[in-house]
This record gives C-alpha cells, sequence and structure tokens, in this order.
C-alpha cells in the first residue's frame, strides 16, 4: 500500500484518470491498464457486481466523473472570466438549548463550517445520522429556526437579503408538500402563477415554462395525472420528487436545495432524481446541493464534490473524486468493493457496539475533523486558494460557456442570469394582490370540489339534519305545548351551525394551512391572499349547504313564514356560521397541531351553546359567570331567532288552567330573551363576525410568518 508521504501536494493536481489507476494498483495491488470500464448506468453496490467487474468499480465511476480541478479550469471559462461563489459561508456554529436532567444545556450542533458553492455545481452532503446536514442544509437556504447560529454567509457575494434570497433559491422539501387533487401540470402552474409576477411573465410565456420545466423533468407523459395521497392513488414516489422538483425550478431559481430527495425511492427512482438533478443544474448554470442517505457509485459520481460531515465537523469537502485519496492520505484506504459513499460514512460513523469501540470511533471522528483543518493537502484548500473549479471572479451576464465533463455536456451562466448587479438587493416583483386571490382561491376551488369526501361528508350532513329536525319538529302548530318545541327547534339549529361547520372546516384549513406553510418558506403569496381566498371558497359552501336544512326545517315545522321573519332568521342564523368560521380560522391559525385545535375548537363551541340562553335561562344566571353569555354569538343569535318567531305570535290555549301564555311576547319574557332587540342581536353577531376574521387573520400572520435565523 502507498504511504501517506505518495500523496504530495502535486499528486491532487494529476489527471483524474491516472488517479483512479493509482487508487487501484496502490488499494487493490491489481492493475487496471487493461481491464474494461464496466457500464456508466451500472450502480456498484453489491458484492456481486464487483465480482462481475474485474476493475474496480471505482475506476468506472471516476473516469465518467468531471476533470480535476486543473482540467476543468480552462474549458469551463475562458481564460481570466471572472466567477465569484454563488453562496460561501465561514465559520458557521450552531447550538441549540437542551434539557438534561432538569438542567438546561447548550448543545452544539455544527462547528465552525466554512465552504462555498460556483454556479453549475452538484454538491452531495453526506454523512452519518444525526451529523448535522439537514441543520447545516437548513442554515444555508435560510431556514433554520430556533437556537443561537453564528458565522457568515453571503449570496452572490453580499449578505443575504431574506425577500431575494428565499426566491432565488428552490427548496424541495423532504416530504413532498402538494395537494394530492391537483394534476402534475396543475400544479407546477400553479407555482408559476404564484412565484412569476404577471408583469414579468405573460400568461402563454407561463404555460411554456411549465411546458419546459415538465418536458425536462420527464413529467409531460403524465401531466394529467393527479398528484394523489395515501389515501388516494396518484403518481409514484419518484414522480412525486420530480414534480416538487418542478415547482422549484419553474421560477427559474438561481441554486436548488434538495433535503433527502431520494428518501423513501427505489434505487432506480433514487438514481433518476439525482441524474435530473444534476443535468437541470448543468443545463441551467445554477447550483444545487442536496442530502442523500448512502448514495450508490452511479449517485456519487453526479456530485462535483461532497461535503462530508460527522457529529457537526466537516470532514471532508472537496471533489467527489478525490475523496477516496484523502481519506487514504489520512490513514483509512477503502477496500476495492466497497461503495465509497457507505466507506466515508462507516468511517464517520459512531460506533456504538461497546464501550472501547465508542471510544475508538470518537477518537477517529475527531483525528479527521482536526487534520482536515491541518491539513494543506487537502483538495478543498487547493480549491480555495487557487480558486478551484472556477475562478473566484464574476461571470459576465452574457457569458454561456459550455464543456464537455464526462458524458454531460455543461452550460453556465445562461444569459437570462444577472449577477452581482444591484438587482441583487431588490426583491422580485409579486404577483398583483388580486391575481393572487383569484389564483389562491381558483385552487382552492378546485381542490375543495375535487375533495369528495368532505363534500360528501357536507352532503350528509345537510340532509340527515334536515331529516331528522324537521321531523322531530314537524308541524309545530300553534297550541301551547309547542313553545317548548320552537325554542328546541332554534337551540338545535345553533348546534348545527356551529358543531358542523367546526367539525368540517377546521380540518380542511391545516390541510390547506400544512402546504401554504411549506410554500411560505419560499414567499410564493401573502397571508392576506391566502386568508381571503379560504374565505371565498368555504363561505359559499357553509352557507349553502346549511340554508338547505335551515329553510327546509323552517318549511317542516310551520314557524311564521312572512318573507321577514323567513329573512330575519335566516340572517341572524348565517351570521353565526360566519362568525364560527371566524373561529375556525382563528383556531386554526393560533394553534399549531390539528388534535390540539380540534379540542380547542369544540370546547369554544361547547361554551358558545351552553351560554346561548336556551340551556340555562338567560336571566337567571350567577353575575359572576353571567358576562360569558355576552360573548357567546350564539346567545344573540338565538335570541335573535326566538324573537323574530315569538314577536306576534298567538298562541291557543286548550283549558284555562292559569298557566297558559296567549301571546308570544310573554314566552320571550318567561326566558329573559328581551334583554336585546333583535337589531342588536344582528350587529353584534355581525360584530363579532368581523371581529373573530381579523382575530384569525392576525393570527395567521403572527403564527406563520417564518422565524429564520439569518446571518
Ligand atoms: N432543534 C433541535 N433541538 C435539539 N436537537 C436537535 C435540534 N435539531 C437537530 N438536533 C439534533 O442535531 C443532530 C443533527 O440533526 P440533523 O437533523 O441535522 O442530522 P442529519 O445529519 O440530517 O440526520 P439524518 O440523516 O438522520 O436526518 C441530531 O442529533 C439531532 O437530534
Amino acid at each position: 500500500m502507498e504511504s501517506n508521504s505518495g500523496h504530495s501536494q502535486a499528486g491532487y493536481h494529476q489527471p483524474q484518470q491516472q488517479l483512479s489507476r493509482n487508487n487501484i494498483i496502490s488499494i487493490g495491488s491489481t492493475s487496471s491498464s487493461s481491464s474494461t470500464p464496466s457500464s456508466g448506468n451500472q450502480a456498484f453496490g453489491s458484492t456481486r457486481d464487483f465480482m462481475e467487474h474485474p476493475i474496480s468499480p471505482l475506476d468506472d465511476t471516476y473516469q465518467t466523473l468531471r476533470p480535476t480541478m486543473d482540467e476543468s479550469k480552462s474549458p469551463m471559462l475562458p481564460p481570466g472570466t471572472p466567477q465569484a461563489p454563488l453562496l460561501a459561508w465561514e465559520n458557521i456554529n450552531y447550538s441549540v438549548k437542551v434539557k438534561d436532567k432538569q438542567q438546561a444545556t447548550m448543545r452544539a450542533l455544527l462547528h465552525g463550517l466554512s465552504g462555498e458553492i460556483y454556479p453549475g455545481e452538484v454538491i452531495g452532503l453526506l454523512g452519518p445520522s444525526g451529523a448535522g446536514k439537514t441543520t447545516l442544509l437548513n442554515i444555508l437556504s435560510g431556514r433554520i429556526e430556533g437556537g443561537v447560529l453564528s458565522g457568515k454567509v453571503s449570496f452572490r457575494g453580499k449578505k443575504r437579503v431574506p425577500g431575494v434570497f428565499k426566491r432565488r433559491v428552490a427548496y424541495v422539501e423532504q416530504e413532498d408538500v402538494m395537494f394530492p387533487m391537483l394534476t402534475v401540470e396543475e400544479t407546477i402552474m400553479f407555482a408559476a402563477k404564484l412565484r412569476l409576477a404577471e408583469k414579468s411573465y405573460t400568461s402563454l410565456q407561463k404555460v411554456e415554462r411549465v411546458a419546459n420545466v415538465m418536458q425536462q423533468l420527464r413529467l409531460s407523459h403524465i401531466k394529467s395525472s393527479r398528484i394523489g395521497d395515501a389515501l388516494s392513488r396518484g403518481i409514484s414516489g419518484g414522480e412525486r420528487k420530480r414534480v416538487s422538483i418542478g415547482v422549484g425550478l419553474v421560477t427559474d431559481p438561481d441554486m436548488i436545495v434538495l433535503d433527502e430527495p431520494t428518501s423513501g425511492l427505489d434505487s432506480n427512482s433514487a438514481e433518476m432524481v439525482v441524474e435530473l438533478v444534476r443535468d437541470v443544474t448543468r443545463s441551467r448554470g445554477i447550483a444545487s446541493v442536496m442530502t442523500v442517505h448512502q448514495p450508490n457509485a452511479n449517485m456519487l459520481k453526479c456530485f462535483d464534490r461532497i461535503l462530508l460531515l460527522s457529529q457537526g465537523h466537516l470532514i471532508y469537502f472537496g471533489p467527489t473524486n478525490k475523496a477516496i485519496e484523502y481519506f487514504e492520505s489520512k490513514g483509512f484506504p477503502c477496500p476495492l468493493r466497497q461503495n465509497p459513499a457507505d466507506f466515508f460514512i462507516d468511517v464517520m460513523s459512531l460506533n456504538n457496539r461497546s464501550p472501547q469501540d465508542l471510544e475508538a470511533s470518537k477518537r477517529r471522528i475527531e483525528y479527521l475533523a482536526q487534520s482536515l483543518g491541518e491539513s494543506d493537502k487537502h483538495p478543498e484548500k487547493l480549491s480555495l486558494s487557487y480558486g478551484g473549479l472556477y475562478e473566484k471572479t464574476l461571470i459576465s451576464k452574457s457569458l454561456v460557456s459550455t464543456t464537455d465533463i464526462g458524458a454531460s455536456r455543461i452550460r453556465l451562466a445562461p444569459p437570462n442570469i444577472n449577477w452581482g448587479t444591484t438587482e441583487d438587493e431588490t426583491p422580485p416583483v409579486r404577483a398583483n394582490w388580486l391575481y393572487e386571490v383569484a389564483t389562491l382561491a381558483q385552487r382552492d376551488f378546485i381542490t375543495t370540489i375535487r375533495h369528495y369526501t368532505f363534500l360528501t361528508a357536507v352532503a350528509i350532513n345537510a340532509v340527515s339534519v334536515l331529516l331528522l329536525i324537521g321531523l322531530i319538529f314537524y308541524k309545530l302548530g300553534n297550541e301551547v305545548e309547542s313553545i317548548q318545541n320552537r325554542v328546541g327547534l332554534f337551540f338545535s339549529l345553533t348546534l348545527n351551525s356551529t358543531y358542523g361547520i367546526m367539525g368540517h372546516y377546521l380540518y380542511m384549513y391545516y390541510k390547506a394551512k400544512d402546504i401554504m406553510l411549506s410554500e411560505r418558506g419560499s414567499g410564493s403569496y401573502r397571508m392576506s391572499t391566502f386568508y381571503i381566498a379560504k374565505i371565498m371558497i368555504y363561505m359559499p359552501i357553509a352557507i349553502v349547504s346549511s340554508w338547505v336544512y335551515f329553510l327546509g326545517i323552517y318549511y317542516m315545522a310551520g314557524l311564521q313564514s312572512t318573507a321577514t321573519k323567513v329573512l330575519t332568521s335566516l340572517s341572524l342564523f348565517t351570521v353565526l356560521l360566519v362568525v364560527t368560521l371566524g373561529l375556525v380560522l382563528f383556531v386554526g391559525s393560533f394553534v399549531s397541531t390539528y388534535d390540539l385545535a380540534s379540542v380547542i375548537g369544540a370546547l369554544a363551541v361547547t361554551t358558545w351553546v351552553i351560554f346561548g340562553g336556551h340551556i340555562a335561562n338567560a336571566g337567571d344566571l350567577l353575575p359572576v359567570i353571567k358576562w360569558m353569555q355576552y360573548i357567546s354569538p350564539a346567545f344573540y343569535a338565538y335570541e335573535g331567532m326566538v324573537r323574530t318567531e315569538f314577536d306576534s305570535l298567538e298562541l291557543h290555549c286548550k283549558a284555562n288552567n292559569g298557566l297558559c301564555m296567549a301571546r308570544g311576547e310573554d314566552v320571550i319574557s318567561l326566558y329573559k330573551l328581551n334583554q336585546f332587540t333583535t337589531g342588536q342581536c344582528a350587529l353584534i353577531v355581525i360584530c363579532m363576525a368581523i371581529g373573530y376574521n381579523i382575530l384569525g387573520y392576525m393570527s395567521l400572520r403572527w403564527k406563520a410568518k417564518p422565524k429564520y435565523l439569518w446571518i
């Protein structure tokens, strides 16, 4: 085996092919000069694969990798062409507060990390579980919340401006958060409509852009298929991931950040996703960075550089094809038939099998982390000191440079990208407010009408309430005994206009909120447009479905049917629906989880109903709790409706036993439902409807506002 001294600094400048051969000779002690490279499509993940290929798979891997830094300099860009890193970070430290035996201590998750990403590069972030990959990715993409963060991150050589940065960087989350009822094309199209200002792009241009993205991501043939979810089958996991990438790409970002894009995918789909990201990165001249769990050799080949992390320490950040050599220089030669990624992760992992193993692995990681700092041979150091893969200056706006790298053609800096101008600090133009409302309402409308279970539940509720209450209170008549039934009927209507709405719409709201929170990270749209669109879609459905049973019950029961009375009661009932919808949006916005929100929502509605004037006589409550009556919208709606019905109602007494109340007004007095006039009741409920919706909007703004740390 070659000694460490064999890897001189000059060794890192050797052409790649020579390096690979050297590796094979030195590690495997076999000559590879006459070997036949295996197919580039093959994943060298299993021992069988290796046995069938006498040449080291690494040789094949690295022969098709891009050239070394030195080779790539000249063909990538004309000599002297300026280029700056797209994203650079320096001395990143991050720690969080953790509770340990009742004591809060700070736990450092990242330790002094530095690096940079250049346009046209694909960076793979690898490391064992818990190494800090997602944490680093979140910091670099401006999505870290909580904890203490220090260091510097610059984008195009300048401090990041959140509003600009989040619209120039597409973030693809590990979980694909999309509306299952939309088709592939609709999903990408709505992203284009919401994120591309109509001032800058015509409708036709957006359509073309969407078609282009679908074609590039090989989604055109399934453009009309629904996304689907666990309940309704849709496109496959790999296709879903490509749609998520398409949603990010449609805005033409400068960089795409992917958190575990291959998780949950079979190896073929995983490879396809990584290869597509590489192709897109190169064809668009953008940069991409992704975390991947144990990539196979084919996936590893797609990364120009890899960043290896362990226990929050940087272990290696340099060209993929030099990592093996680097590890070998530190005394960790990669076995010939092992997938390099598995090998790196093995070397960087804590071994918990025994206290001795744990201690040894800790020392190994410490040594690797420290030796990175000391090593002046480290490829990344060279990259930094010489300008590395690219020259460290600015790419001119018009520059387009192509070069052959392995099987791929790289195109850098397409003409539509501006680098380093003052425009960088100006947030991109947003879509017009009304256009945004219309687009979100259109999306909500489509997703709601395709939500068959929701619509079926709403319809079943309306019909069953109509039949149940309608039959219980059928033809009440004007006998004095009908008093109890009349007040009971209005109480039942109050119950349904509160519990029914809470039950149906809270769940829908949470589903939509999850997607909104994910889209919000990229600054897709305003909170006001999201809120208004929700009201625009939920309210008509809630009102129309409730009117069906209200009017049906009204006529089945034979209540007073003058137009004024019907309209007054219907209006009070409708405003109560709107207040409850406001409560749904308020609780849904304020409380983070659906489980807790459903409990709080049900409790609030129960309180409204208890103090609604039917269960307990409105005038007989103890002063200490009587005030709760006045904050219950159900009380005003109920009082208003009962007053409307009993006003001028003549009741028939069968026998004059001294208990008969022949006038409706006497009933109102008996139940103490004469504290407010019907008009006052209506006004108060309208004010509550407005108040709850304002509260809902304010809490949405407050709670959904990303609290990311920026450095
Ligand atoms: N907010 C937090 N509070 C406490 N610990 C945290 C927090 N965020 C992350 N950690 C811890 O920091 C470490 C790194 O987490 P991170 O998710 O970045 O790792 P990872 O390399 O992405 O892991 P995996 O591959 O398993 O997803 C883990 O041990 C995790 O438990």
